[in-house]
């Protein structure tokens, strides 16, 4: 089971993001006066309508967008740009694969540019193409994959890394139901057997219930904010068809119907 960490713990207080409206002349906030805590060795979800400002927010976490004011900080770090501690995890892994890479090569590119030595190289791809299950697709190019097999070499990728951090941007979206079950099911055993934090992104409240130890609920925007927190107190793998699964979801489905 993941353990807690204060140094993978990520810090954000009163963390607002906002863009100046030229033709009004007014700061429009995507984000306003933020707080949260996600614990050392945490999952949590972030769920909230489309437009909300959970890929800003996720992003602001990844040091790709940086902040208007607020504080952001990652253990005692404060977070001004990308790092080595923290991966993210799109949704369409056709923009982060190389397509000239195969399988191995791209899950070993990150190796490679840290110049770690060829076998261990092999020894840690082989390690996490097995565990997202593609063992035996070694060879492959992302074109002779399918959408969920190249899903499942980003994550390799960014595992292979070893980041404290997974920041994840609806990483299953676009894929078939079926597929996004796997999947969901996969990562929460590949994230119970490391002490990783991780922050999940997404619209749907059944990948959320599935995935989170804590569920944030941010509100429409502009001026989004995490207006409540659910916790999950249900056991891993997640029985969708559990009574408790049922009325959790339908107390966070009620939040949208109003
Ligand atoms: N560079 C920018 N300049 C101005 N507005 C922006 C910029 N980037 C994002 N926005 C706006 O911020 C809001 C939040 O966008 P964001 O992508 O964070 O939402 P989201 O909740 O992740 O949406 P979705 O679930 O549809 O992916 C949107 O209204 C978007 O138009």
């Amino acid at each position: 089971m993941a353990v807690t960490s204060p140094a993978n713990t990520i810090f954000i207080e009163s963390l607002n993001k906002s863009y100046s409206q030229h033709t009004v002349g007014e700061l429009h906030y995507i984000i306003k006066d933020v707080d949260l805590v996600v614990k050392g060795g945490e999952f949590f979800v972030l769920l909230g309508p489309s437009g909300c400002g959970k890929s800003t927010l996720l992003n602001m976490v990844a040091g790709f967008v940086s902040k208007s004011s607020g504080n952001l900080r990652v253990g005692e770090a404060e977070v001004g740009r990308p790092g080595r501690d923290r991966a993210v995890v799109f949704q369409q892994a056709d923009s982060s694969l190389f397509p000239w890479l195969t399988v191995r090569e791209n899950v070993e590119f990150g190796l490679r540019m840290k110049r770690i030595p060829r076998k261990e190289r092999t020894a840690i791809s082989d390690k996490y193409i097995g565990l997202v299950g593609l063992t035996g697709h070694e060879q492959k190019f992302p074109r002779e994959l399918s959408g969920g097999m190249k899903q499942r070499v980003q994550l390799a990728r960014v595992l292979s890394n070893d980041p404290a951090i997974l920041l994840m941007d609806e990483p299953f979206g676009a894929l078939d139901a079926m597929t996004r079950k796997t999947m969901q099911r996969e990562l929460a055993s590949i994230w119970r057997n490391t002490d990783k934090t991780v922050i999940f992104v997404t619209h749907d409240i059944q990948e959320a219930l599935m995935l989170g130890q804590r569920i944030g609920i941010m509100s429409a925007g502009p001026s989004s904010k995490i207006t409540d927190i659910y916790e999950v107190p249900l056991p891993y793998p997640r029985d969708i068809y559990a009574p408790e699964f049922h009325a959790l979801y339908d107390r966070i489905q009620s939040h949208f119907d109003e």
